[in-house]
């Protein structure tokens, strides 16, 4: 079937963005964290958020799961098109858009309840599975996705607060893709690992790339070279340089960027 796809059909689908956000601007309050922001996210790509400290990285991307409705004083505007719908259309519910839109956070936080349920949690309150067969299936397939199925396999009964921080974190990671996202957020997934975990982290990551758009906040920009494809360079809260990350890193177009990959700024 696929051979029948028209050939300039194909590329205009490679080329489609997963997530187009058009001229967002937040405000928390008399700060304006984000301004006047538009960009392109695709599929399957490892996207990298870099930037010194407080210019937005992590408002713009709380911007893609709507989880600055959680902050009272935050205000959105603009418009955030995920596959072409409206995020922010007042039909869209939240915690559904959250399902599709997962999120992993900077210190692993699981939830306090057995390794098995950090999992199923999520599939069962969204009404994925039928049974306890569909949600072992589920909770299973997504432990080997995160590359924690051996290590969790003959304990899952056991809590996940019991794993170490990396073991902590890929559980984190299999709670976000037990829902079957679609775009998959990390703000700073790596802070709180020691280096072997953030290794087996960064490995999972671009493994996820083949079924997710992800989407990640680093300060590291050795990390944000390994993991990613595309980059995008925030500074006092504008979107100053984004491109393929090889370019970012290699050949930045903006002073600003070149300061701050020189480590001159940050
Ligand atoms: N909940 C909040 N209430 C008020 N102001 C906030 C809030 N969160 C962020 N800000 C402000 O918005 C701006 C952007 O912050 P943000 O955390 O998005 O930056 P960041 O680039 O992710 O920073 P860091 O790298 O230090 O985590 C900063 O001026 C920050 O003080």
């Amino acid at each position: 079937m696929k051979d029948m796809i028209p050939v300039d059909r194909k590329m205009s689908t490679m080329q489609d963005s997963k997530i187009s956000a058009r001229g967002v601007q937040v405000y928390y309050g008399e700060t304006h964290a984000i301004k006047d922001v538009s960009v392109e996210i695709a599929d399957n790509t490892v996207t990298a958020f870099i930037g010194p400290s407080g210019c937005g990285k992590s408002t713009f991307l709380r911007c893609l799961n709507r989880m600055n409705d959680t902050i009272d004083i935050a205000r959105v505007s603009g418009d955030i098109l995920i596959d072409g719908e409206d995020i922010y259309d007042p039909r869209i519910d939240p915690v559904q858009l959250r399902a599709k839109v997962g999120m992993v956070f900077q210190k692993p936080n699981p939830f306090p309840k057995s390794i098995y349920d950090n999992v199923a949690y999520g599939p069962k309150i969204h009404g994925l599975a039928r049974n306890k067969a569909d949600l072992d299936v589920i909770v299973e397939k997504s432990l080997r996705k995160a590359a924690l199925w051996e290590e969790a396999k003959d304990r899952l009964d056991k809590p996940g607060t019991g794993l170490s921080g990396g073991q902590q974190q890929r559980l984190c990671i299999a709670r976000a893709i037990a829902t079957a996202p679609e775009v998959l957020l990390m703000d700073e997934p790596c802070s709180a690992l020691d280096p072997i975990a953030t290794a087996q982290v960064e490995e999972l990551i671009d493994e996820l790339r083949q079924s997710y758009s992800v989407v990640i906040v680093t300060h590291s920009m050795q990390q944000a070279a390994r993991v990613s494809q595309k980059t995008a360079f925030f500074h006092l809260g504008n979107l100053v340089e984004y491109d393929d990350t090889d370019k970012i890193f290699t050949n930045p177009q903006d002073p600003r960027t070149e300061s701050y990959i020189s480590g001159r700024i940050g």
